[in-house]
């Protein structure tokens, strides 16, 4: 069954293996999107089912709330768990202060949100998305529908005062028509090379009308679980640096892989 897995998988299925070893019974806990996450939810529910771990899952997406029932995690909303013990997700890129760039999948917002009612959050993610400084990977900004051209020139008109090396922008697409996010919004990608000051960029991109939110995570993340196609695993710990390495078996999680439906 391994074997089947390109190194990239096996990469993102031993950091998600790994996370949920944080996991502890009677947790709330905060349930990324993406494909790395969704390994994590794939091994959450292994433990649920054959361990009988007692967890509540708070979904960050429709499309994790989907596989969190399919794989027998109970899922309430954020608003009845109140706070979260933890949230383990992924990131497009996280750099050596374990700031991030998220929302690939545009599920920055919600993510946001859930990351920040949580004691602690862990980010799961194969060693290709370590960078030195953001900004590599396209910025993801939310905006309302309403306006959105304007706000699009706006943002552009901005980038000139900060720190960034490039300033173009595109709307995300599916297919013909704008992408929606789970919220009702569209999402702009940034293509900014590098960002010089992140904190600066998210502070001025938040306060524009029409922005909702943007994909730069800062000073959110307390861990970050480095998986390696060969099954080496780093945990890194945002005060004391690496706290763990070491190597995780593919085959015993063999029902998690036989789950998988893409
Ligand atoms: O909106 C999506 C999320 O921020 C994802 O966690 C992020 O894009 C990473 O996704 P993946 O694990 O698929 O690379």
């Amino acid at each position: 069954m391994s074997t089947e897995l390109s190194p990239i998988d096996k990469a993102k299925f031993v950091a998600a293996k790994k996370a949920v070893e944080f996991v502890e019974d009677g947790m709330r806990v905060g349930l990324g999107t993406g494909s790395t996450a969704a390994w994590m939810v794939r091994c959450l529910g292994e433990l649920v089912r054959d361990e009988g771990l007692k967890i509540k899952g708070v979904p960050t997406s429709t499309r994790t709330a989907q596989l969190a029932r399919e794989v027998g995690i109970e899922v309430v909303s954020l608003d009845a768990a109140k706070w979260l013990d933890i949230t383990i997700d992924g990131a497009d890129e996280f750099d050596g202060d374990l700031n991030l760039i998220k929302g690939g999948g545009g599920a920055l917002l919600q993510e946001k949100i859930v990351a920040t009612a949580s004691d602690q959050m862990i980010v799961i993610a194969d060693a290709g998305k370590e960078v030195e400084t953001l900004g590599q990977f396209p910025l993801p900004v939310e905006l309302v529908p309403f306006g959105w051209q304007t706000t699009q020139a706006l943002i552009e008109e901005t980038l000139v005062s900060l720190d960034v090396l490039a300033r173009k922008s595109t709307l995300r697409m599916n297919g013909d028509t704008p992408f929606v996010t789970d919220e009702g919004n569209h999402i702009l990608d940034l293509h900014l090379k590098r960002i010089g000051n992140a904190q600066q960029t998210a502070m001025v991109l938040n306060q524009m009308p029409g922005v909702v939110e943007n994909g730069l995570f800062i000073d959110i993340c307390d861990r970050v679980v480095i998986g390696y196609g060969d099954g080496r695993v780093e945990v890194r710990d945002i005060n004391a640096g690496t706290i763990e390495e070491n190597m995780l078996d593919f085959v015993e999680s063999e029902n998690v892989f036989s789950d998988l439906a893409d």
